[in-house]
């Protein structure tokens, strides 16, 4: 991945934006949002990759953040939970502004954020249970068997109770990518982050994979916020989403996928939630 350099990024900002941006700025933001970005920055060093960002995320919604590769999707969903500070703006979570918040305070509510990686980050030299265990022994005092007892518990969530003893190494992608979402659990979280959750993944197990986010949501009520332009995955998952543009290094739009589909007034949009003839 390469960084622009800082002047080109406002050279190419006034060169491509367009005159008017069509809806995203006529789309107010609910006002009982779980999250709440209000013109929102978010790069690295001088660098801006996406700006102006304001939509909200309903609690319990499966939200997505779609657009083109290099968008600046991965940089978003850093910026929401907690790791990259944004360059201007807002962010609330329940109507608290996150980074204005004393480190105390952020670092309590990150512990409310789970977060899923592509690759499920595991450990290969611990079991199952263990790498779902662990963010149990890193920040809570809980006795060992508690411990115990919730890792399989959140391994039986994901379908996974058979396999506490295995290693990483002994189950499938699809298998990694689940005990990834039990581990995201393990804390019980508000938020639950998931990036390009069916990356690497065959259809079939990407399939499940939007199954088991759906059944969690129904289960849980956890609101998720999915990064992945797998478009199977968005129409089966999302409820609500938000669209960013990389040649205009802002969001386009936001809404339900399938409206965006066939009503959204930007072609951008229409044609990338039309690919394959989906
Ligand atoms: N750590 C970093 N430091 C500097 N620039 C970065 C860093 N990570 C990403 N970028 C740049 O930010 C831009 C957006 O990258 P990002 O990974 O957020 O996009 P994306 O929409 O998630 O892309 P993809 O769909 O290809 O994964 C790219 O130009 C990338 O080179």
């Amino acid at each position: 991945m390469s960084t622009p350099a800082a002047e080109d990024t406002t050279d190419r900002m006034s060169a491509e934006a367009p005159t008017t941006l069509p809806s995203a700025a006529a789309t107010s933001p609910p006002a009982d949002a779980h999250i709440l970005l209000d013109t929102v920055s978010v790069g690295y060093g001088e660098t801006v990759i996406q700006h102006d960002l304001s939509f909200g995320v309903r609690r319990g919604d499966v939200f997505i953040i779609m657009g083109g590769s290099g968008s600046g999707k991965s940089t978003l969903m850093r910026s929401l939970s907690g790791l990259l500070a944004p360059q201007a703006g807002r962010i609330l979570f329940d109507g608290e502004s996150f980074w204005d918040a004393p480190l105390r305070e952020r670092t309590r509510r990150m512990r409310r954020n789970g977060v899923m990686y592509q690759s499920g980050a595991l450990w290969s030299s611990m079991t199952l249970e263990e790498n779902v265990a662990l963010p149990l022994e890193q920040y809570t005092d809980l006795r060992r068997s508690q411990i115990h007892d919730i890792a399989v518990y959140k391994l039986a969530l994901v379908g996974l109770a058979a396999y506490c003893d295995y290693y990483p190494s002994e189950i499938s992608g699809g298998m990694r990518k689940r005990v990834g979402v039990a581990r995201a659990m393990a804390l019980d979280p508000d938020i639950l982050f998931f990036d390009e959750p069916s990356a690497g993944l065959d259809p079939l197990s990407a399939r499940l994979l939007d199954d088991l986010i759906l059944e969690l949501r129904e289960s849980l009520g956890t609101t998720m916020v999915v990064v992945t332009h797998d478009l199977a995955s968005i129409f089966a998952i999302a409820d609500d989403s938000v669209f960013l543009d990389a040649a205009t290094q802002t969001m386009l739009t936001t809404g339900n996928p399938r409206d965006l589909r066939e009503h959204c007034e930007i072609k951008l949009v229409r044609d990338f939630l039309s690919r394959g003839g989906e």
